[in-house]
């Protein structure tokens, strides 16, 4: 490693597949307000359940109370403007499920999050949530103002951008920063290796609501 941040290097050694997702048709069609949305909006229902549950690992098992707060504050946040709020008026008016079957993919994704959540691994938590969150940023900052006038684009991709939710990511690449110098190369080699599986359910989620 150099003397690069430890985010960084995790990022740099998936980078293909990070920019396949940062730039997937599905995510620009998104920005565009062209992304047909139920089928994913479905699945991702799905994938936030799992994820709620991840940030409360991410409280639990963190070391340091300066760590449980954030990712405390966030949790607040998906339980009521995402999952509350977002989920059920944009499923209401697409005529979407919030009680779809798991695609392979989310199921796969599920998996990952409620492995690494059940063994109260932290450093293998933040792998997972800042993939998730840092990804997202990375093509939610790629649209152009003005922003789709559907409220179902519009306001999926403030969710995932600007000033709070970039502070939100710094945040997450801060505690894998903190954690990378100090793991030992096994240890950062899992790290890797759960960055790595994550990247790669993310360009599938994508590819799975393309089709
Ligand atoms: C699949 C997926 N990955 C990430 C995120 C960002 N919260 C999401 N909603 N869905």
């Amino acid at each position: 490693m150099s003397e690069e941040s430890f985010s960084a290097w995790l990022r740099a050694q998936c980078a293909d597949e990070w920019e396949a997702v940062a730039g997937h048709p599905f995510a620009a069609a998104i920005t565009t307000g062209d992304a047909d949305m139920r089928h994913y909006l479905e699945q991702d229902f799905l994938f936030v359940d799992s994820f709620t549950a991840l940030l409360g690992a991410a409280v639990a098992s963190a070391d340091s109370f300066a760590a449980r707060v954030p990712y405390g504050q966030f949790l607040g946040q998906v339980a009521t403007a995402e999952e509350k709020t977002y989920f059920h008026r944009a499923l209401a008016a697409l005529g979407g499920s919030t009680e779809a079957a798991p695609e392979p993919v989310t199921a796969e994704f599920r998996a990952l999050m409620d492995e690494v959540r059940a063994a109260q691994d932290y450093p293998l938590i933040v792998a997972v949530l800042c993939v998730a969150e840092w990804s997202y940023l990375s093509w939610a900052e790629r649209a152009r103002k003005p922003l789709p006038e559907t409220f179902v684009h519009r306001e999926w991709i403030d969710l995932h951008e600007g000033p709070e939710f970039r502070a939100w990511v710094d945040f997450l690449r801060g505690e894998l920063d903190r954690l990378g110098p100090v793991l030992p190369d096994e240890r950062a080699a899992q790290v890797l290796e759960t960055f790595r599986r994550a990247v790669a359910l993310e360009r599938r989620f994508f590819d799975m609501a393309s089709r």
